[in-house]
């Protein structure tokens, strides 16, 4: 369809899914007058399910949404696409490491990665979301050779809007006051919110965040174990992962990719680490501030990196690498 942006989402069955199918079939992100063919794929035994969706999906009677095609095939799902969105995976359960999930949801990524290698535009923007995210990231953009590894991108953004809103709460602002926080690393419990470069608009003044704050030892202590256990806390007290704020901050994501971020911020992204300034290892998927124009993002260059903040950096980057060797083991016993 021409004029219409073809947007994947996998995993339409599941919880993050019914949360986020509106906005995007709404205008909530590719833009409000852009016309959109949303494709949902799940599991065979799903299907039932999703012809419900697709149901609700039609009964929402929504303008933009021109196309609606569920699916259980790889090649139709990853036929053409603008936009990837893949939520699909074993969510992980209380008391379960997002390690335990790594080879589960390694074949899933591979076998998805080469299907948008073959079945897709080469200027498909792909954003994973199922855990272990950046990982997951990583093992789909090694399986899809034609399309540019900046393509790629995983989901931190959930950690950034959730460093955030710590901060607004704190500080008794709404969340729009507080800007350039930054999610490095991997959206685990290693993950460092770090917002040394943060600030804060309190009453018309913009203030550093720690002036803004004035509780150092809060910001270095519980702030950030709070926003690395946030999603923990919520399958603790839901028996289930976050899905609400899960779909907001993906429409967040995709949002910025697509319109770019706005002036004066930038936002956290899962990207490929290769050419990075800060001294992470190359070829990771690891979140950094970056800034978006034109549908490209670049990483925020040159911010002063002191010592607490460098060891926790690495701490995360050292963390991913072991799951990348981890899942590269995994792909070659499935090939
Ligand atoms: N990066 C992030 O910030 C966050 C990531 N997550 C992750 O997102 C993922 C999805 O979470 P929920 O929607 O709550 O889970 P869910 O279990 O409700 O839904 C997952 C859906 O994926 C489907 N699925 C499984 N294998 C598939 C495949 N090969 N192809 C297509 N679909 C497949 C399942 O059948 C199910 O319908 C989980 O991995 C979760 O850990 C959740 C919250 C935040
Ligand atoms: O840990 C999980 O599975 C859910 C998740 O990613 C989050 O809420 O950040």
């Amino acid at each position: 369809m021409t004029g219409t942006v073809k947007v994947l989402v996998t995993g339409a069955a599941g919880q993050i899914a019914y949360s986020l199918l509106y906005s995007i079939a709404s205008g909530n992100v590719f833009g409000k007058d852009q016309p959109i063919s949303l494709v949902l794929l799940d599991i065979t035994p799903m299907l039932g399910v999703l012809e419900g969706v697709v149901m609700e999906l039609q009964d929402c009677a929504l303008p933009l949404l021109k196309e609606v095609i569920a699916t259980d095939k790889e090649e139709v799902a990853f036929k053409d696409l603008d936009a990837a969105i893949l939520v699909g995976s074993m969510p992980r359960r209380e008391g379960m490491e997002r390690k335990d999930l790594l080879k589960a949801n390694v074949r899933i990524f591979k076998s998805q990665g080469a299907a948008l290698n073959k079945y897709s535009k080469k200027t498909v923007k792909v954003l994973v979301v199922g855990n272990p995210a950046n990982t997951n990231c990583l093992i789909a953009l090694k399986s899809a050779l034609t399309i540019p590894r900046e393509n790629f991108t995983c989901l931190t953004r959930l950690d950034h809007n959730r460093a955030v809103s710590q901060v607004a709460i704190r500080v008794g602002v709404d969340s729009a006051a507080v800007k350039k926080a930054i999610i490095w690393g991997n959206h685990s419990s290693t993950q460092y919110p770090d917002v040394h470069h943060a600030t804060v608009n309190v009453g018309g003044q913009e203030l550093p965040v720690f002036q803004a704050v004035k509780d150092d030892a809060w910001l270095k202590g519980d702030f950030i174990s709070t926003v690395q256990q946030r999603g923990a806390a919520v399958i603790k007290a839901r028996k289930l992962s976050s899905a609400m704020s899960a779909a907001k901050a993906i429409c967040d994501h995709m949002r910025s990719f697509w319109h770019g971020t706005a002036e004066g911020d930038w936002v956290s992204m899962g990207v490929v680490s290769d050419g990075n300034s800060y001294g992470i290892p190359a070829d990771l998927i690891y979140s950094f501030p970056v800034v978006i124009k034109n549908k490209s993002w670049k990483i925020v260059d040159g911010l002063n990196i002191n010592d607490f903040s460098r060891e926790k950096m690495l701490q995360t980057a050292k963390e991913l690498v072991e799951e990348r060797d981890m899942a590269l083991e995994f792909v070659s016993e499935s090939a």
